[in-house]
């Protein structure tokens, strides 16, 4: 399947939607911002094609960690535990929901919990309902959350493994993630020095210190964020994927105009 070049994948990172270090502590004013910032974008672009996707911040990750949800799911006291991410998760992604169809977006949810499962390390997604509602003109929000895991009985699927799964049937041009952070730091946490490009050679060669989050996280914080999209970029060819801040006004519209700023991941070959 060839590229779409009209298709973005938005991810609104938990560390920018919610207090990450505060239980249940969403940034109402924020995901309202953003919500305008993408009603801005579609009427500057009315071609543009989205999927939003937004992360679980100060919402599913404590239960997660809590049930060592993302480890498998086997007791009775697990499952409660599974149920009650789902819960957390499915909170926020209401929250979401909320401003940006508030905001006039024609936003529909496909939770993965609802249409995705694990088994080995093959993710099945029900990609092709997302597909149709694209085609309609509408924009699908998927989140992290719980799936059902044929092996391990459930785990956590993050927003960007999620991503990955869908870039492989749908070729979106860029992959945009938001959080709070300029981009990658080479210096983290001091933050002095701020990588521009990654790419597996630079990775290899530079001396870049990425780690988890600093938050309660049970899916790898930036460390895993910039293992995957390198690793997908591989594997899908003139993808493009940028870290950015999506704290400051007008970041969210610029990097939707074809403007992104902070730090690009991208092939060996690009
Ligand atoms: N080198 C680095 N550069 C930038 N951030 C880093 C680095 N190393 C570790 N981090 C941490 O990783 C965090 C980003 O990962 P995190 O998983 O919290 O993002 P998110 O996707 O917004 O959250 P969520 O998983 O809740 O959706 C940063 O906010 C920072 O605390
Ligand atoms: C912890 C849960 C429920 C999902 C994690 O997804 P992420 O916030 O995108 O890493």
């Amino acid at each position: 399947m060839s590229m779409d070049s009209n298709l973005t994948f938005l991810k609104l990172g938990g560390s920018l939607i919610t207090e990450k270090d505060k239980p249940r502590t969403p940034r109402a004013k924020i995901i309202q911002q953003i919500a305008w910032e993408i009603r801005e974008a579609l009427r500057e672009i009315p071609n543009l094609r989205l999927i939003i996707g937004h992360g679980s911040g100060s919402f599913g990750h404590a239960t997660a960690k809590k049930y060592r949800t993302r480890e498998g799911v086997y007791t009775l006291e697990d499952w409660y535990g599974f149920v009650h991410v789902w819960y957390d998760a499915r909170a926020l992604n209401q929250l979401v929901i909320d401003a940006l169809f508030s905001a006039g977006l024609p936003v529909i949810a496909f939770p993965p919990s609802a249409i995705t499962f694990r088994e080995g390390k093959k993710v099945q997604i029900a990609t092709q309902l997302i597909q149709i509602a694209i085609e309609k003109g509408l924009i699908p929000v998927v989140q992290g959350d719980v799936i059902f895991d044929l092996d391990q009985g459930g785990t956590i699927l993050s927003t960007e493994e999620v991503f990955a799964e869908l870039s492989f049937h749908l070729r979106p041009q860029r992959i945009l993630l938001a959080g709070v952070e300029e981009g990658v730091w080479a210096d983290f946490p001091l933050r002095h020095s701020l990588v521009t490009e990654i790419s597996e050679d630079t990775i290899k060669s530079e001396n870049i210190q990425i780690s988890g989050s600093i938050a309660t996280d049970v899916t790898g914080g930036m460390a895993e964020k910039v293992k995957s999209m390198l690793d997908l970029c591989q594997r899908v060819p003139g993808l493009e994927v940028w870290i950015f801040n999506g704290l400051k006004k007008g970041n969210v519209l610029n990097a939707l105009r074809g403007f992104p700023m902070g730090t690009k991941i991208l092939s060996r070959n690009s």
